[in-house]
């Protein structure tokens, strides 16, 4: 039967992308879906935003929902510290298996942690199965209608501290209105809009950062 998207995204990476080196992957996975096949990875444009945000946090402890290729786990955990660590949950059991492929070439491994499973089932476990207290970056990216509850859901777990920041992909193009509402007129969030393009594309997007305020 014919691969999938995914399967081909990740036999660039093999083809392309030199073992051990986070940057080759990136630019294969950017090739791949600008002259190949379109995929919702954060994109060059957008990536390079979050990498600011990273490295203005230098964080120890960040959450990422969605994985899909583990693109944006690989932007992320190339600029931690060793001592640091990156969660991130992906339920769909094809996309995990890519991803740990992705990430592993990059030579990340031991730094990320994939867990296969549902946000809104792993975000209560956090602290009990991870001894996680609270995240210093979390990163959405999963489904548009999970963004607002799990945001709720991280509050009531305690994993927010003051300082705690959210950052969140696509809030104009797919959207998420409600939890931008929720994010730009709660008092506990200070946020602020970044303005860029939809991954690959001319359309806008953009990249919405609130800091929790506790
Ligand atoms: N509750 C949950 N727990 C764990 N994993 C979950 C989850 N909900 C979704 N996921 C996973 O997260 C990814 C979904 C991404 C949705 N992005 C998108 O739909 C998307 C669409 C466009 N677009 O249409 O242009 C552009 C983008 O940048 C996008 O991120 C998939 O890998 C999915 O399996
Ligand atoms: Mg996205």
């Amino acid at each position: 039967t014919r691969s999938t998207r995914p399967q081909r995204l990740l036999k660039a990476v093999q083809k392309n992308a030199t073992r051990g080196d986070p940057q080759s992957v990136i630019s294969a996975i950017d090739h791949f879906c600008r002259h190949s096949e379109w995929a919702m990875n954060i994109g060059d444009e957008k990536g390079t935003i979050l990498d600011s945000v990273v490295n203005e946090l230098n964080p120890e402890k960040v959450l990422e929902l969605g994985t899909y290729c583990g693109y944006s786990t690989v932007r992320i955990a190339r600029l931690l510290p060793p001592g640091a660590r990156l969660i991130t949950l992906e339920f769909n059991g094809d996309y995990a298996a890519i991803a740990r492929q992705v990430i592993t070439w990059a030579g990340l491994e031991d730094r990320v942690q994939l867990v296969e499973g549902a946000s809104e089932d792993w975000i209560p476990r956090m602290k009990e199965h991870f001894g996680i207290e609270t995240f210093d970056l979390v990163f959405l990216d999963h489904w548009k209608d999970r963004y607002l509850p799990d945001t709720k859901l991280m509050e009531d777990c305690g994993l927010l501290r003051k300082g705690t920041v959210l950052l969140a992909d696509n809030v104009i193009c797919p959207g998420v209105p409600d939890y931008l509402q929720y994010v730009r007129n709660s008092l506990s969030y200070k946020s602020c809009y970044f303005k860029s393009h939809l991954e690959y594309t001319k359309a806008e997007d953009g990249l919405e950062k609130s800091v929790f305020l506790g």
